[in-house]
């Protein structure tokens, strides 16, 4: 009998090992690395080693961790990724201990497999024992993360945030009037649906007929929170790939999508044309674009360090420095410049940010100039989770809505400007 090319397993994970050199090594996205994998590179095989190379980025500290005993030196760096994968599959995403050994052995070089056969054996056999006794969220958090959200939110904050960054994010769903949750759904106390994490949104019924898209809980909230009515005029300054744009238009907001990338602008197309709602997408830098006349409000979901993606995207915690922030913030202060310009007299701003750092969000907030904060209601939903702070902004983290699964860090303030 004729096996099928990929029986061995190797191709996924000589993947994987692919996906985490572009990661730690030359500091890549993992989207962007998934993306450079070969075309002949089947779908299970890549979504196989996406899932492998996410789960070794989420857990990394702890299964070197769990390494270290099992090492007299410091091995190659192509070893030490293939034996986090091997430990990994062994420890995380359970698979059988044959298949994952003999599948890690033949991705390395061959005179290194001795080694990682060997230590991938202890690792079977005691790894187990050993993972429970490490304090993994620490061990897997950044120590400048780790700082700063200590310094936001406290020694339980800071726990709970990296706790709920040990699991993989489920799917969460955005849709149109008029659809039909898919089987199995949940639906989330703000309006999202949730399917479990690995749920393919390109198989759900109504994906085809453009009645979904992906968008986390917390992503929906701050096109929410702008409240946009029939008619109004509205700019989505930063729009792509487009879940906000889809949120405005659908509301039957007259939008106007501003995107600075190529590429994401070509995504923000396709999206609105699958979904069949109408934008015009305007290519440009927004912190100098110029259009003729003013807008009722303005969504600013503004780049940001992600760091509240880090469920969704594990390869940012491990991409991003304290300088990618204060550049991020720089950058976020001059589109909030831009945005104020934009409002007619009395039209409204929502600055938002997936991030969890304060100056990305709250310490950005406090110096908007030109504007006056429009507290968000202190009832309602959102409220009730926990997610508005007294200063009446939202504030979401990855350990609300915890019964549900999380969901992603998030900043929104809303401003109005002044007659
Ligand atoms: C956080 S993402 C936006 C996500 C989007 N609002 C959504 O809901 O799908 C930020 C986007 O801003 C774009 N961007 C960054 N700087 C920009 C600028 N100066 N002008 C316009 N777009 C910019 C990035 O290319 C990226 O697509």
């Amino acid at each position: 009998m004729t096996r099928p090319p990929n029986a061995s397993g190797l191709p996924t994970r000589r993947a994987a090992l692919a996906l985490l050199e572009s990661v730690l090594e030359r500091h890549r996205p993992l989207e962007e690395a998934l993306e450079s994998l070969p075309p002949s590179l089947e779908a299970r095989d890549r979504a196989a080693a996406h899932r492998i190379a996410a789960a070794v980025l989420r857990r990394m500290g702890s299964l070197d961790a769990v390494l270290e005993p099992f090492l007299s030196r410091n091995p190659p760096g192509v070893v030490r990724a293939a034996l986090r994968m091997g430990a990994a599959e062994l420890l995380l995403l359970g698979t059988p201990p044959h298949a994952a050994v003999a599948s890690t052995v033949g991705a390395v070089p061959r005179p290194f497999a001795g080694l990682v056969n060997a230590v991938l054996r202890k690792v079977a056999a005691e790894g187990l024992a050993a993972l429970e006794l490490l304090d993994g969220a620490r061990l897997d958090t950044p120590p400048w993360l780790w700082s700063a959200w200590h310094a936001a939110y406290g020694a339980e904050g800071a726990r709970g945030i990296a706790e709920a960054h040990e699991l993989p994010a489920p799917l969460d769903l955005s849709h149109r009037e008029g659809a039909a949750p898919p089987e199995g759904a949940v639906l989330l106390p703000t309006g999202t649906w949730r399917l479990p994490a690995g749920t393919r949104i390109t198989e759900l019924p109504g994906f085809d007929e453009g009645l979904l898209w992906a968008q986390d809980a917390a992503a929906a909230l701050p096109a929410l929170l702008l409240d946009p009515k029939p008619g109004e005029r509205i700019a989505d300054l930063c729009a792509a790939p487009g879940g906000k744009t889809a949120q405005l238009a659908a509301a039957g907001a007259e939008v106007v999508a501003v995107e600075r990338d190529p590429r994401r602008a070509a995504r923000l197309r396709e999206n609105m044309a699958r979904l069949k709602l109408a934008a015009t997408i305007v290519e440009s830098d927004a912190t100098t674009w110029r259009p003729d006349g003013t807008f009722d409000a303005v969504l600013l979901d503004a780049p940001c360090s992600a760091t509240g993606t880090i469920r969704r995207h594990p390869d940012v915690a491990h991409l991003k420095r304290p300088k990618d922030v204060a550049s991020a913030a720089e950058l976020q202060a001059k589109l909030i410049v831009a945005a104020t310009a934009l409002l007619r007299p009395g039209g409204r701003l929502v600055f938002a940010t997936c991030s969890l750092q304060m100056e990305e969000g709250e310490a950005q907030a406090a110096k908007v100039k030109g504007l006056s904060l429009a507290p968000f209601d202190r009832q309602g939903v959102v409220a009730e989770m926990g997610a508005i702070t007294p200063q009446g902004m939202l504030r979401t983290r990855p350990d609300m809505l915890a019964g549900f699964g999380g969901m992603d860090g998030f900043f929104a303030a809303r401003f109005v400007r002044g007659d």
